[in-house]
């Protein structure tokens, strides 16, 4: 059997300590396949953004262990790349030089450079906006700026934070076909938090409902649905199947985390 891409073994991670612990990630155990792509939805607080985190070597679990190609992460390094809601552009640079910055140690010659953030502009319809500054931008348009420089130096990962989440609806839906057209051409393999359903399962080969407060895996779901994807696929009999179940887990645990809170209060 071929060796699992990244590989969460028995991950817990406690904040602080003493009477301000805060127990965010019990125990989760999740692998994941090269090139696979699996959205991670669960109720706010669940602990979505801690475990990408630790992924991308932001933060370390207090527990168990993460595995890329099977070598312990210790740090942030080259063969991840991060998408987070907020764009985190360098305002006074243009949307060209925003991209090559990613390229900033790269050893690549200038003109390899050069070629590969055209590519990635190209790839991401960016084409004649280089020379733009992102205030000039819409956020759709920036968000694919974030896109390209997360994936110009070629990471094997790609760890998504909410990336549409401050887009308006058809922006998100335009962004969401872009993503997977990228994905497809690039092969990389996608972990990608959200709290949007239909966006999960859309663009997911698996979706992964993460239990709350404090967070495990709840159920893994395969989605089986025809590549290549478009809108449409949103009025499939299937879809509206996935979408029914994971909606009813998230309802389940929003409940209980109200049902806690609820407690804590009395
Ligand atoms: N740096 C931190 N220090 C203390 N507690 C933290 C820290 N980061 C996260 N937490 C807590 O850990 C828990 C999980 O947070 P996390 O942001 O991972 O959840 P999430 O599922 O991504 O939430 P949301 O969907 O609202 O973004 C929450 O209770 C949060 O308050």
């Amino acid at each position: 059997m071929t060796q699992a891409k990244v590989v969460i073994d028995g991950v817990g991670k406690i904040f602080g300590s003493g009477d301000e612990a805060i127990e965010a990630i019990r125990r989760i155990d999740l692998s994941v396949q090269e090139n696979e792509f699996v959205s991670i939805v669960g109720t706010s607080g669940c602990g979505k953004s801690t475990l990408l985190n630790m992924i991308g070597g932001l933060d370390e679990p207090t527990g168990g262990e993460i595995l890329i190609d099977g070598e312990p992460v210790e740090g942030p390094g080259r063969n991840r790349g991060f998408v987070f809601q907020s764009y985190s552009l360098f305002e006074w640079m243009t949307v060209r030089a925003n991209i090559r910055f990613a390229l900033e140690k790269s050893a690549l010659a200038a003109a390899e450079k050069d070629e590969l953030v055209s590519h990635f502009i190209q790839a991401v319809g960016l084409t004649g906006f280089e020379n733009t500054y992102p205030k000039q931008l819409s956020g759709g348009m920036k968000q694919r700026v974030a896109i390209a420089r997360s994936l110009v130096y070629k990471p094997s990962i790609l760890l998504m934070d909410e990336p549409f989440g401050a887009l308006d609806a058809q922006t998100r839906g335009m962004m969401q076909e872009l993503l997977l057209k990228v994905w497809e051409d690039h092969k990389v393999t996608v972990l990608f938090v959200t709290h949007d359903v239909d966006e999960a399962i859309f663009l997911a080969d698996r979706v992964v409902v993460l239990g709350s407060r404090p967070g495990l895996v709840k159920r893994e779901i395969q989605i089986e649905l025809e590549r290549p994807r478009n809108f449409e696929i949103v009025t499939d009999s299937q879809f509206s199947e996935y979408k029914r179940e994971i909606l009813t887990d998230i309802r389940e645990e929003t409940l209980k985390v109200m049902h806690m809170e609820q407690m804590a209060a009395t």
